[in-house]
This record gives C-alpha cells, sequence and structure tokens, in this order.
C-alpha cells in the first residue's frame, strides 16, 4: 500500500491549496494557543471550506476542553481528529469523529504496549520525545524501535524533510508520513518548494 502525505501546521490558505496541488493526502491544522502554528476555528473553517474534494482535513489538540474540540468540529466540519496529549481512549473516541493519536516515543517506550490502548485509533502518529514540547519539534526519533508488524496502523512523524523521508519510508513502511517544520520557510509558513521536493520523494519511494 502507498504511504500517504500528512501536511501539517497549516496557516494559510496559499500552503493549504498548494499542498492539496502538490498531492498531500490530509492537512493538519494545530489548535494550540502555545504553538507557533496555531489557527482559530474561525480561520481554519476559511480553508477547510475551500479545499477540494478528498483531501482530509485534521484538527490537532493538546489537552484541550471538550468545549474547545466542540467548537473546532461545528465551525469548521473537520474530518478528522489527532490528540497529541494525555487524552485517554475513551475521550478521544467521545466526538463521535475518527481520530489518530499521538504517542512520543522515549528510548524506554513500549511502542506496540502504547498503541494497543487505543485500538479504535485510525492511526497512531510516531513522534519525537522533547520534554516540555507536545510536538512539531523538528526532531526524529530511532524508527528502529517500530515493531514491524504494526507498520499500517503508524503515521510516522518528527523531524521529516524532503531529504530523509525516502530512508523513513523505506525503513519503516508506514501507513503516512506527517512532516510540518520539514516543509516551513519559518514556523507556520509553508515552502512551496520544500512541499513539492517532499512528495515528489514519498511518490518516488512508492512507485518502488
Ligand atoms: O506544530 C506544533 O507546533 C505542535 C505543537 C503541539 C503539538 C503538536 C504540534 N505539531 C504536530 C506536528 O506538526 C506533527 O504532527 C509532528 O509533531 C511533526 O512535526 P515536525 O517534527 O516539525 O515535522
Amino acid at each position: 500500500m502507498r504511504t500517504r502525505i500528512k501536511i501539517c501546521g497549516i496557516t494559510r490558505l496559499e500552503d493549504a491549496c498548494c499542498a492539496a496541488s502538490l498531492g498531500a493526502d490530509a492537512l493538519g491544522f494545530v489548535f494550540y494557543s502555545p504553538s507557533p502554528r496555531n489557527i482559530s476555528a474561525e480561520q481554519a473553517a476559511g480553508i477547510v471550506a475551500q479545499l477540494p474534494a478528498f483531501v482530509t482535513s485534521t484538527a490537532l489538540f493538546v489537552d484541550a476542553e471538550r468545549t474547545e474540540i466542540d467548537k473546532v468540529l461545528t465551525l469548521t466540519g473537520i474530518d478528522l481528529l489527532q490528540f497529541h496529549g494525555d487524552e485517554d481512549p475513551v475521550f478521544c473516541e467521545s466526538f463521535n469523529r475518527p481520530y489518530i493519536k499521538a504517542l512520543r516515543v522515549r528510548n524506554d517506550t513500549d511502542i506496540a504496549a502504547e498503541m494497543a490502548r487505543y485500538p479504535s485509533a485510525r492511526g497512531i502518529l510516531l513522534d519525537a520525545y522533547v520534554p516540555g514540547q507536545p510536538g512539531g519539534t523538528g526532531m526524529t526519533f530511532d524508527w528502529q524501535r517500530i515493531p514491524a508488524e504494526l507498520q499500517q496502523r503508524i503515521v510516522l512523524a518528527g523531524g521529516l524533510q524532503p531529504d530523509n523521508v525516502a530512508t523513513a519510508i523505506a525503513q519503516v513502511r508506514p501507513l503516512a508520513v506527517d512532516v510540518s517544520g520539514g516543509v516551513e520557510a519559518t514556523k507556520g509558513i509553508k515552502d512551496s518548494e520544500k512541499i513539492r521536493r517532499f512528495i515528489n520523494e514519498v511518490n518516488r519511494v512508492n512507485s518502488n
């Protein structure tokens, strides 16, 4: 199965349109106020409304209040939820919307055991662990720690960029790759040339 592509941290319509036109399967919107990629529900709604069909919109939260998530869902009609905090499975499931759960991988993380806690997740995003930073760190982790039998549930994230994504896919064979900082000009602003190179690299390894 081909590895899908998710471009995360979208804050501008032009970046969303660029990523979609170049072949991104999914776009991510960060609803987490400390992040430089934070976006309001109103702004995200304006972008989501203009996305072409078959591009999945994803709303990312870090231990958000239920009311905030409900507001984003109501205003944007977003397709998929992505939880980056300590949300438990019951909470993740309670929005009646498909979700993916992010796990941050430490040296001693039992990846299979952590993934098994979220059987209803449509995918598990594995990201680097950096103390005090719930995501978007630009750091990689040791991909060899990913159990081979779980590959097709995994959204691989953390420090991916055009120069390493082909190696990552060849090694992990994940359901999808997720990139934010690796395709940015500055935080929150995407670089169209980096997006193009990233997607070309994924397509190249997918066709092998
Ligand atoms: O992007 C952020 O600022 C962010 C803040 C808090 C939680 C998650 C966040 N981003 C998640 C992502 O953009 C990606 O899913 C992932 O962390 C990879 O980011 P990067 O290493 O920059 O490619």
